[in-house]
């Protein structure tokens, strides 16, 4: 791999070790693009369309997931084979990655007609639709596809096939379950380019982010397939040669309900510890972005999970609910805006089901007049501008010591002037289109609000139109960088979820940390500095779950990530999580006489 596509890879935080061989050789034969003048950009030596010859080979390579010759056979209880999703003989619906329509994915041709309900091991269609909703391309403002919502009928049906897996699924050691998982997270490797290709088309990233989260996905797994074995208790020595010894247990079946951001992501990130814990999971999408769920569902039941362990309902606010208040949910694991989080930690409170909460944020990003500018300007980008903006942990308030405010400045309006937007598909484009038209209107109100208080505009915060005709319907905008902010403005207040960095000078590193701080908000922060003590002082007293020092929105899945304050409740990644996937059951072992006092 060339030095340049190594540094955008680490740039977005996927690290080379835990690459594989496969994404190297694909990296190398990836064609170099450049911008065009007027906006769109253009692939020089990659086609947009995949030939048929290029895809063959991995189609044949696929065939033999397709149609395994065995399916995986596990021994639960007492030798007992018990075969799970087996497709031996049973091919009656078509895997959805390969569909000749999903596996050419382009920009303003894809139209999704099959069902994207997944329970018991097979898509499932939907019952009612007279309450579907649309679902857009952002790119080019197409209806992708009507998605209905799935009642009470079908959430109960989900639930207790989930239900029914989870009594297999919890049976087996370990190992059983990391293998199972390992087979997945190496289809969603062999995947990862038409995967990512159809996250783009629904959300409207660029296929650069799209390929990494589609890699942190798989990444995902396979981390949890390497845990699953580690799980354990501990062995606590009583009085009189007694003792008691706990035991890491499954909680049952967790419901996931995911943001349209990272959808794939999200849904890995959820579901990969869920089930390499022992529990079953029902998963609800982001009615903006439901179409690559059921790809992973798909996955999970060609690797051998238990037809049932892994399924997706589709849905907005109603169906959420219903997951949230159905008696046989154990836990709910949400990621979303504050204002949902608190109505599923309600509706969860009723059942006393266990919540992970992985909320929204405003973060700070400081940085201080030693640090390396280069880095703190290149910093300040990553974290304001991935996904258009539209990431939770974004560090949308930017405070520069005065000293070099002007320098950075000059020096980040140059750079965001410079993002390529455009066709999301196209290789050199790092900016698409933003999730929907709301969404879009909604982040210029804020851009136009932000002025009428008193900020200036340096650069974009307008609607962009892309020179390609396609493209003329898409939600575009040019990302903005304000200066003149105040603490007290709605833009440095509110989430804004779009591409728009709030710049504020600083004096002290005390006057500094007490205004960061200043936030109902606590998802993440960023510091700048060469000063290695001052450093590890502010990441000590920012009030936020991560710091990244020296960097930002830096990514892997070893690292734990959640929120403080109302930024949410619980960690993703890491090993932390495997508190939030199960429970500790004591057990007291008496080896003497019973003392009785009665
Ligand atoms: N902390 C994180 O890890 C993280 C990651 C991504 C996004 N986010 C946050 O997500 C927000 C953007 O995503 P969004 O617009 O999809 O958020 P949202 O809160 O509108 O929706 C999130 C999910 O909740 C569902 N939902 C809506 N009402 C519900 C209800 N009453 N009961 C149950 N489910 C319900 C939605 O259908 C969707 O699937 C931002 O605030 C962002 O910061 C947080
Ligand atoms: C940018 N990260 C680090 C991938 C975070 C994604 C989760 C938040 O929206």
């Amino acid at each position: 791999m060339g030095e340049r596509g190594e540094c955008r890879r680490r740039a977005l935080g996927v690290t080379p070790d835990l690459r594989t061989p496969h994404s190297r050789r694909a990296d190398r034969g990836r064609g170099r693009g450049r911008a065009r003048p007027g906006g769109g950009t253009r692939r020089l030596r990659t086609p947009e369309v995949r030939p048929a010859a290029l895809a063959q080979p991995l189609a044949v390579k696929r065939s033999r997931a397709a149609n395994p010759p065995t399916s995986c056979s596990h021994r639960v209880g007492k030798g007992k084979a018990v075969r799970f999703g087996s497709r031996v003989g049973k091919m009656a619906q078509q895997p959805l990655l390969q569909l000749p329509e999903f596996q050419h994915a382009t920009t303003g041709s894809l139209a999704v007609a099959q069902p994207l309900n997944f329970w018991a091991g097979a898509r499932v269609p939907s019952r009612d639709a007279k309450n579907s909703e649309p679902v857009y391309e952002p790119a080019t403002g197409r209806v992708l596809c009507d998605l209905p919502a799935c009642g009470a009928e079908e959430v109960d049906q989900a639930v207790r096939s989930a239900h029914a897996a989870y009594l297999k699924w919890r049976g087996l050691s370990g190992m059983e379950r990391g293998r199972v998982l390992l087979e997945a997270a190496r289809i969603i490797r062999e995947r990862r380019d038409q995967i990512a290709r159809i996250e783009v088309v629904n959300n409207g990233k660029s296929i650069t982010e799209a390929e990494v989260d589609i890699d942190i996905a798989w990444q995902t797994i396979e981390y949890y397939a390497g845990i699953a074995p580690t799980l354990s208790g501990q062995h606590i020595q009583l009085p009189g040669g007694s003792f008691a010894y706990t035991r890491r247990e499954p909680l049952g079946v967790c419901v996931g309900i995911g943001a349209w951001n990272y959808p794939f992501q999200i849904a890995a990130w959820k579901s990969a510890p869920a089930l390499a814990c022992g529990n079953a999971m029902v998963y609800k999408p982001s009615p903006m972005a439901p179409v690559t769920i059921v790809i992973l569902a798909e996955i999970y039941k060609e690797a051998g999970v238990p037809d049932g362990l892994f399924n997706v309902v589709q849905g907005g606010a109603e169906t959420g609910s219903l997951l949230c208040h159905h008696p046989m949910v154990a836990k709910v694991s949400f990621t979303g805006s504050v204002p949902t989080g608190k109505k599923v930690m309600e509706m969860s409170a009723k059942g006393v089901k266990q919540v992970t909460l992985e909320l929204g944020g405003k973060s700070p990003l400081i940085i201080f007049k030693d640090c390396e500018l280069e880095n703190a300007v290149k910093g300040a980008l990553m974290a304001n501008f991935l996904t258009q903006g539209q990431v939770c942990c974004n560090g949308t308030r930017v405070y520069v010591q005065r000293d070099i405010l002007p320098q950075f400045l000059e020096e980040v309006v140059k750079r965001t002037k410079a993002i390529p937007i455009g066709d999301p598909l196209l290789e050199d484009t790092r900016m698409g289109a933003l999730i929907s038209r709301p969404q879009l209107d909604k982040v210029l109100g804020f851009v136009k609000e932000a002025q009428k208080q008193g900020a200036r505009v340096l650069c974009g915060g307008e609607p962009f139109v892309p020179s390609d005709p396609k493209l003329k319907g898409g939600y575009f905008m040019s990302p903005c960088v304000l200066d003149n902010c105040r603490d007290d403005m709605t833009c440095v207040k509110e989430e804004i979820f779009g591409p728009v960095m709030s710049v504020m000078p600083f004096d002290t590193e005390e006057e500094v940390l007490q205004r960061a701080n200043n936030t109902t908000f606590g998802l993440a922060s960023g510091v700048f500095t060469r000063d290695v003590a001052r450093a590890h002082r502010v990441a000590e007293n920012l009030q936020a779950g991560t710091c990244f020092i020296n960097n930002y929105n830096t990514n892997s899945v070893v690292v734990p990530f959640g929120g403080y304050k109302m930024s949410g409740i619980g960690k993703e990644n890491g090993q932390a999580v495997i508190e939030y996937y199960t429970q500790l059951k004591t057990v007291v072992v008496e080896m003497g006489d019973v003392q009785s006092l009665f």
